[in-house]
């Protein structure tokens, strides 16, 4: 994050060249073929410091490389000073630079051990109390509507990191839930969105949460401005609204304008990103849906996750192997894309909420110093469920002509062992056997001896799967909260690696900001075609055709 261009360090020079002589040798069969002991050289466990039973599976045998490359790499990070860096993260500098801000997510989830001085995290333990006192009032029944009925839904309104997280971790931790606790979430300012979630909802038994880190985000000012509305349709009085509507927001000002209690806002600082905010008090829906309790065991498994990344050597820290062997696919292979796919339907938001972690943070074409790069930055980052993507896109993972590099996760447990387990284990031997397959293949030779003679030619070449495909595979135990925290902070810092190596700022997000000051200007011109200026025929052209065709 040094802000100079990746390509002026000796390490990469020196992955260019390997790259250029090796990479056709760099063949999966053999390398495996030729190390007997592949698997425990490049795989390793994670054990939480101070919870054994937090524990993980890495194993990154199955990619393109070597430990001379491997070496290669961790000296580019070296290089890069994802050390410094990181340390400057923990201690509270501002390294978004852009914005003049600390970056603290990690502070959400401090247990006191790393000494941080940034106004504000002297408040988290208090927002975290408030929000253990609100979430189990709520839970318990205590905290009553307007007409003194229990809440029985909770409405989050939000979007982006306001809203992804909180999706993500309620889907992903619903084994933990209070089940009789509905949640709901909306994002889209497309009415329909609000609309069906209210379809849902008894004004008397709703509670709105309105989670916006600015509050001033259009669409979910205006989803809340709605949801009021309705809310006092039923309830009359402006005062009820004390009793169904919270903010999670650093922006007071605008908390109290919106007419929210000033007792009923959930505080968090601007040293909190949106996409790394589900630890902050973005996360009351979290703790409202699985209990307090279980919110901070979430926040301990991440905190776990960073002392590890904190304090372990380069060679052994995982979020930093996962952020070089990425920049190896992405840099010098041309990778694209970036596969997750979590075998475990309670993942089933993993990537969505990734797509907003990585390609919101790393999305960048300039560097820290404002030049352009002459090389790629993030990755595009996508995925689904196992096995429902197998019967969909992996036909191109396996035989298409993109190289897609892959994480595949899994619980050795699940939460639901109908049958005897026996879902589980049809799902993990798929589990098992996919990333075989990507990296080993299947030979023309192999495919001719199983069609037998005389077999059609093109056929043959149809069947034969070139393998050498790579991919990381994640084995936990069950998906715990503590767990999960833990391949959050991940990934998280998986990211920061990356965007230290290239240079960039991945804690400011400028690229959305052009398409909303132009929405603002189009809003002003929908009336009528006279209204309509300054736009580019194409836009001019599709604003027209709405209006003639509207029916309002
Ligand atoms: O929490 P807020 O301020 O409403 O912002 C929501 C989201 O909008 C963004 O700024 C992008 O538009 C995200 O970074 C953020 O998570």
């Amino acid at each position: 994050m040094s802000g100079r261009p990746t390509t002026e360090y000796p390490a990469y020079q020196k992955l260019q060249e390997i790259y250029s002589s090796e990479h056709t040798r760099l063949v999966l069969k053999d390398l495996f073929a030729q190390d007997p002991n592949r698997f425990s050289s490049f795989s390793a466990q994670y054990v939480d410091a101070t919870d054994p039973s937090t524990t993980f599976l890495l194993d990154y045998s199955k990619n393109l490389i070597t430990e001379p490359i491997l070496r290669t790499l961790l000296s580019l990070a070296r290089e890069a000073g994802v050390e410094t860096y990181r340390d400057k993260m923990f201690s509270g500098e501002h390294i978004n630079t852009s914005e003049d801000r600390a970056v603290l997510h990690v502070a959400l989830r401090n247990s006191d051990e790393f000494k941080i001085e940034e106004s504000g995290v002297n408040e988290v333990a208090d927002v975290l109390n408030h929000m253990k006192e609100f979430s189990e009032s709520v839970r318990s029944g205590s905290w009553r509507g307007y007409t003194g009925k229990t809440i029985d839904t909770i409405v989050n309104i939000g979007i982006g990191g306001s809203d992804l997280g909180p999706v993500m971790v309620t889907e992903a931790l619903k084994p933990y839930a209070k089940r009789d606790l509905n949640v709901r979430f909306v994002s889209n300012i497309d009415g329909t969105h609000l609309a069906e979630v209210l379809r849902l909802c008894d004004p008397e038994r709703t509670l709105f949460i309105i989670a916006s880190k600015t509050f001033t985000t259009q669409e979910t000012i205006t989803n809340a401005e709605s949801a009021r509305e309705w809310f006092l349709s039923s309830a009359r009085d402006r005062a009820h609204v004390a009793k169904h509507f919270v903010a999670l927001s650093t922006n007071t000002k605008a908390v109290t304008t919106f007419g929210i209690d000033n007792a009923n806002r959930f505080q968090f600082w601007d040293w909190v990103g949106g996409r790394y905010s589900l630890w902050s008090a973005i996360g009351l829906t979290i703790a409202l849906y699985i209990g307090y309790d279980n919110f901070e065991q979430l926040l301990r498994g991440a905190h776990g996750m960073d002392k590890h990344f904190k304090e372990t050597p380069l060679d052994r820290n995982l979020p930093v192997l996962l952020g070089v062997i990425g920049v190896w696919y992405n840099n010098f292979y041309g990778a694209q894309t970036h596969v997750l796919l979590p075998y475990d339907q309670y993942l089933h938001k993993f990537a969505d909420y990734f797509q907003q972690g990585d390609m919101e943070s790393n999305g960048k074409s300039v560097t820290k110093n404002g030049q352009r790069v002459n090389y790629q930055t993030g990755p595009i980052i996508w995925g689904a469920a196992g096995t429902n993507g197998q019967h969909s896109f992996y036909q191109l993972l396996h035989q298409g002509t993109k190289l897609i590099p892959a994480d595949f996760l899994a619980p050795c447990t699940s939460h639901n062992p109908i049958g005897n387990s026996k879902h589980h284990r049809i799902l993990l031997s798929n589990y098992f056997a996919q990333p075989e397959a990507l990296a080993f293949g299947k030979t023309e030779e192999e495919v001719r001896k199983e069609l037998g003679p005389g077999a059609n030619e093109a056929l043959v070449k149809s069947k034969v799967f070139e393998g050498n495909r790579p991919s990381n595979s994640i084995m936990f135990p069950l998906l715990t909260p503590r767990t999960l925290g833990a391949l959050i902070a991940l990934y998280e810092h998986k990211i920061f690696t990356q965007g230290v190596i290239w240079g960039i700022n991945s804690f400011d997000q400028m690229g959305v900001e052009l398409g909303k000051v132009l929405a603002k200007n189009i809003l002003t011109q929908l009336n009528g075609p006279e209204d309509v200026k300054g736009h580019d025929s194409s836009t001019t052209g599709l604003i027209h055709y709405y209006q003639q065709n509207r029916r309002e």
